[in-house]
């Protein structure tokens, strides 16, 4: 079977509107075939069923920490840091390879679940993720996250060294749909002269980074007493923005830094439910908007979250936006759902995002025939303030349907959650 043909409903195109529609995929090349009119579309070999559906570009999750899943509910209503060092860094000490495949595979269950079709991974045991990307049929850009704070030198340079070795080793793996990057965790976490040393390692190759920044004044604040330069300038310096790097949460950026961004072409991955948590602060995403920044939507770890729901971050973001700014007009439904599909898609390098043909073939079909979905006045609207995970009815991945009727096909979801469920606790049981 090499086209399938989406037929019967409404699809949602770049500019934002939304018309009655079929979609063409090429199940070989994985891309989008043609997309239009029903009646100059052509057959397919195969048909999924669309009607009372709106076909949209898969969501991108563009930040977070898969295996996270694992400590989903474990260590709630802390501040970043005291959370980061109490309770999850000392489990995490104890995670196994088997342990962040079984929680990573458990993130991708749930992504497949609520229509994401790809994200960005920044973790340890890496290579356990791709193979469970390989097999679940999502596409991610991933990395080894380094922290070097609390390490002696050679745990330190094991740290970068991995860090370089596992974005070399596996660019391009599962046919193509990972990708990989050098990932820093945060400014303040990893060395200077480990930055200074590592970073133009990275750039030799071509790599791209993804590092935390801005998230925390506390984050912020020994930056500038002992640089003397805000973080993303001290970033600037270091190479560190780039326009193939993207930054997680950016939420404490003076406007100086907002224009660096827009000048450099760094993107900006806002994660609005793990920063209201954590009580991390408000990002600016409108002017980072306003400014020309591509900002892409996360959902950071689901224990800040506490789920991979881009629906839900959707409404968060367009929430805390309006708060921010003190103005109900501000970072408006349409905005939002480019930020979860092109905006986050285009910090990832990837090629979807959008329906349109030659386009990825990443796709979700969202049940419309729901009571909070009705009446239909504007379905953007209800995909940011009323739709959730859930009303996904099918989700489609590089071609290939990896959930029908809410049935994942690639992925056994009974075994998925036991071993999860065993995994979690005994890795906790071994951290106490
Ligand atoms: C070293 S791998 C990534 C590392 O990041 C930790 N993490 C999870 N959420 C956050 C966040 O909001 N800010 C900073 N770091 C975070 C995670 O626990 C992993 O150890
Ligand atoms: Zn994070």
């Amino acid at each position: 079977m090499t086209k399938l043909r989406i037929a019967g409903g409404q699809v949602l195109r770049p500019d934002a509107s939304v018309e009655r529609a079929d979609v063409l995929v090429d199940s070989e090349s994985g891309d989008i075939a043609a997309v239009g009119d029903p009646d100059e579309v052509p057959e397919g070999d195969e048909t999924l069923d669309a009607e009372d559906g709106l076909v949209m570009p898969g969501l991108v999750n563009a930040h977070t920490h898969a295996a996270m899943t694992l400590l989903r509910g474990y260590a709630d209503d802390k501040e970043l840091d005291a959370w980061l060092q109490e309770d999850i860094w000392p489990v995490e000490a104890e995670f196994t390879p088997e342990d962040v495949r079984a929680g990573t595979e458990l993130g991708l269950l749930e992504m497949i679940r609520s229509g994401t079709t790809a994200f960005a991974d920044m973790y340890f045991h890496e290579e356990e993720v791709v193979e469970a990307v390989e097999d679940a049929g999502l596409r991610a850009r991933l990395g080894y996250g380094i922290v070097t704070v609390g390490k002696d030198e050679e745990g330190a340079r094991e740290d970068c060294e991995q860090s370089l070795e596992v974005a070399r080793e596996f660019d391009g793996a599962a046919d193509g749909r990972v990708k990989t990057a050098f990932m820093p965790h945060s400014l303040t976490t990893v060395g200077e002269e480990y930055l200074r040393e590592f970073v133009p390692e990275a750039r030799e190759d071509g790599i791209a980074l993804h590092y935390h920044a801005n998230e925390t004044t506390d984050e912020v604040d020994p930056i500038v007493e002992e640089e003397g330069q805000r973080p993303l300038d001290y970033a600037r310096e270091l190479d560190m923005t780039d326009e193939s790097d993207f930054v997680a949460h950016g939420v404490h950026l003076d406007s100086t830094e907002i224009d660096l961004l827009a000048e450099t072409g760094t993107s900006v991955v806002h994660c609005p439910a793990s920063n209201m948590k954590l009580a991390s602060g408000m990002a600016p995403v409108q002017k980072l908007l306003d400014a020309g920044v591509t900002v892409g939507l996360g959902t950071d770890g689901t224990a800040s979250n506490n789920d991979l729901d881009v629906f839900d971050e959707m409404r968060d973001a367009a929430m805390v936006g309006k708060l921010a700014e003190n103005d109900a007009s501000a970072v408006p439904a349409e905005s939002v759902v480019r930020m979860a599909t092109e905006g986050s898609a285009s910090a990832l390098g990837f090629d979807s995002g959008r329906i349109e043909e030659g386009a990825n073939a990443d796709l979700a079909v969202v049940d419309l025939d729901a009571a909070h979905l009705t009446p239909h006045h504007d379905l953007v609207s209800h995909l940011v303030y009323a739709a959730r995970g859930s009303d996904v009815r099918h989700t489609l991945c590089d071609g290939a349907v990896l959930m029908r009727d809410r049935e994942v096909l690639t992925l056994d979801a009974e075994a998925v959650r036991e071993r999860a469920e065993r995994r979690a606790a005994a890795a906790v049981e071994r951290a106490e």
